[in-house]
């Protein structure tokens, strides 16, 4: 029964990707044909304990129910030019609306980037939970790395020597948003596409993903031990627009508190916020990729909101 639900791919749903078929090519050809079609797709049978995803689940939460002052023991100090650290933020998006969520970042690879000044100390059990995560995700998001290179006809190393190799950052991100009475009051996440090269998120039971698709916006189903991936703008810049970096937004639940893990896979901050990573694919015949400008005003909007 299980199988049958994963493999069904309706026009609407995102599509759900079951990585324990023992046919690697027809796997790979899934998530390259996602990739291409949405950018956003849902991984099950991933590999990656449900046990481990739950112990990740509850020391994220465990540490945002902590009081605020012992939140502030790993804030974001004013004066920092990095994104590491706790912070809550209440803002307007760029279309006037309420946005409001708080949010913990802190570098889980590789070892020389990470702070544990940026890590929670209680529970006493987050880092080692946090550091065995790592080094799941990042096995995983290597293994899709190289499907997505060889959908682009490249060695299966391409895209994440392209990133930076073994310099590649993974970024943990913790997304908490309090329930909202009246969830079109305020908006969780604004709209916007992940500026890095791909995203592998967990997400608690409260739904409130939407990725933006044929024009509209499509609720992401999922389950909380299911990853969803997200391909950002770096893997779009590199494959030439093969692969789309989706827009996505998530709404806050009018009961429950949402809370979202998305590790960010990465070339490295500097050029995450400066140019995008050079185009690899050495394929003439596809046109050269043209949202550039559109995608370069997104990106403003985007910086605009995370300087704010
Ligand atoms: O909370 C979510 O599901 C999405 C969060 C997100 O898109 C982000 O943090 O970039
Ligand atoms: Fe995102």
């Amino acid at each position: 029964m299980e199988m049958e639900k994963n493999q069904h791919i309706s026009s609407l749903d995102i599509p759900v990707i079951d990585l324990s078929n023992p046919d690697e090519e027809l796997v790979a050809s899934a998530v390259v044909k996602a990739s291409q079609e949405w950018g956003i797709f849902q991984v099950v049978n991933h590999g990656i304990p449900t046990e481990l995803i739950l112990r990740l689940q509850e020391v994220g939460k465990e540490f945002f129910e902590l009081p605020e002052t012992e939140k502030e023991a790993v804030a974001k100090p004013d004066d920092s030019l990095d994104i590491e650290g706790y912070r809550t933020k209440y803002q307007k998006d760029l279309e006037g609306r309420n946005a409001w969520v708080d949010h913990l970042f802190h570098r889980i690879w590789p070892p020389s980037r990470v702070n544990h000044k940026f890590w929670p100390k209680n529970p006493p059990e987050y880092i080692e939970v946090n550091e065995e995560y790592a080094s799941h995700i990042k096995k995983l998001s290597e293994k899709i790395m190289e499907w997505l290179s060889e959908g682009l006809g490249l060695r299966h190393e391409a895209l994440k020597e392209g990133l930076g190799g073994e310099t590649i950052e993974y970024l943990m991100k913790i997304n908490y948003y309090p329930p909202c009475p009246d969830p079109e009051l305020v908006v969780g996440a604004p709209d916007h596409t992940d500026v890095n090269g791909i995203t592998l998120l967990v997400a608690n039971e409260a739904l409130g993903l939407q990725a933006f698709k044929d024009n509209q916006w499509i609720d992401a189903e999922y389950t909380t031990s299911g990853i969803i991936v997200i391909i950002g703008d770096q893997f779009l810049r590199m494959s030439n627009g093969k692969y789309k970096s989706v827009e996505h937004r998530a709404k806050m639940d009018k009961e429950k508190t949402r809370i979202s893990w998305p590790v960010f896979v990465e070339s490295s901050l500097d050029q995450v916020f400066g140019p995008l990573p050079e185009l690899i694919t050495g394929d003439e015949n596809v046109p050269k990729f043209k949202p550039y400008v559109y995608k370069d005003y997104k990106f403003r909007k985007l910086k605009k909101l995370l300087l704010d």
